[in-house]
């Protein structure tokens, strides 16, 4: 266990998600989204709005890393996690004013918190996912009955949107996300481009029901070819990568359209990294130092 107890744990994961939903956003200039040049496709949304919906959101992560920890995937702590994201989402909405800012972000990383928590094992993220999963396939008993935009899109089209990608154990941020974020890294471009290639790749392969459910099937098929075409071009660190880049968030702007999908897998990725980082790099076996707070291991 990198963690000494749950209170620690449960610290630890809250900070390290907000943390990578601040990078997420922060990640400029991302296509179509809210960053720190523009709000993208959102009339209501801008940056100051989304980083004070993240730090909004800490308690609840950490409650999540909080009863998680030890533990092991079963129905119990599946309701358990799902009334503190429920309750994650009012103080979001109260935070924001009733706009949905993180919606999918509690989702996807109040899971991997959990799987985090359940295998306290900060760099595995293929286990963590899988734990995750694992969660999520549980049925939540006192779950309301789904009218979201992304179920509508879900019975329409058939895609599997969030829940799915949850239920198959996150496979666009342990099989997508972090392997382009380690490869561009190794390839020695800058940690921007880096980041803006994971969620690139992302884009090219998710089905992400925000774009499906603004803009239909078509408007998705558009999107994850024309990112496939920034990667084939070099990626963002390219010139040609770049302004094509700038062409596909041109493009997401006047079609009214965002991937919020996979911002929020972008987030998941980051979060999964971070903690990678922090128990390869900050732990060790005399613990270490994270966000300005001490962490000691076993
Ligand atoms: C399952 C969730 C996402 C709700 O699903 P729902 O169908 O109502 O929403 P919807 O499909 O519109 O998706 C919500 C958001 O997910 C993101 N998203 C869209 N497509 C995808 C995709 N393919 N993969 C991942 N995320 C996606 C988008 O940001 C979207 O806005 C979730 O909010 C929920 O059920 N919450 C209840 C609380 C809970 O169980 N929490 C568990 C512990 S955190
Ligand atoms: N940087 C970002 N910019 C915009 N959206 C983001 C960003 N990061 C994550 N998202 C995700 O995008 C979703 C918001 O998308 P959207 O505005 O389409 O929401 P909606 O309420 O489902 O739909 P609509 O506004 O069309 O009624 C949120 O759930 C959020 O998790």
């Amino acid at each position: 266990m990198i963690w000494k107890s749950s209170e620690q744990c449960g610290q630890c994961l809250g900070d390290l998600a907000v943390a990578a939903l601040i990078d997420e956003v922060e990640l400029t200039p991302k296509p179509g989204l809210v960053d720190l040049q523009s709000s993208g496709s959102h009339k209501d949304m801008k940056v100051v709005l989304m980083i004070a919906s993240a730090r909004s959101l800490y308690d609840s992560f950490e409650a999540m890393g909080y009863a998680a920890y030890g533990g092991e995937p079963n129905q119990e702590l599946r309701e358990t996690l799902a009334c503190i994201g429920r309750d994650g989402e009012q103080n979001m909405l109260h935070t924001t004013g009733g706009i949905n800012t993180h919606r999918g972000a509690i989702w996807a990383l109040g899971l991997l918190i959990a799987g985090a928590a359940i295998c306290g094992n900060g760099d595995a993220p293929e286990q963590i996912a899988e734990a995750a999963g694992t969660l999520a396939r549980f049925t939540d008993r006192h779950a309301l009955v789904p009218t979201s935009n992304g179920t509508k899109a879900m019975q329409t089209y058939g895609v599997k949107g969030a829940r799915g990608e949850a239920m198959n154990g996150f496979p666009h941020v342990v099989k997508v996300g972090l392997p382009v974020l380690q490869d561009s890294r190794r390839s020695k471009i800058s940690e921007k481009h880096a980041r803006l290639n994971a969620l690139l790749a992302i884009m090219a392969n998710l089905d992400d029901t925000c774009l499906i459910h603004r803009g239909g099937m078509e408007t998705l098929l558009v999107v994850q070819q024309d990112a496939q075409k920034v990667l084939d071009l070099g990626g963002a660190s390219s010139v040609a990568g770049w302004e094509a880049l700038q062409r596909l968030d041109q493009d997401l702007v006047m079609r009214h359209v965002s991937p919020g999908g996979s911002a929020d897998l972008l987030a998941a990725t980051l979060f999964v990294d971070r903690l990678s980082n922090i128990s390869l790099h900050h732990m060790g076996t005399e613990g270490g130092v994270y966000n300005g707070k001490a962490y000691t291991s076993l």
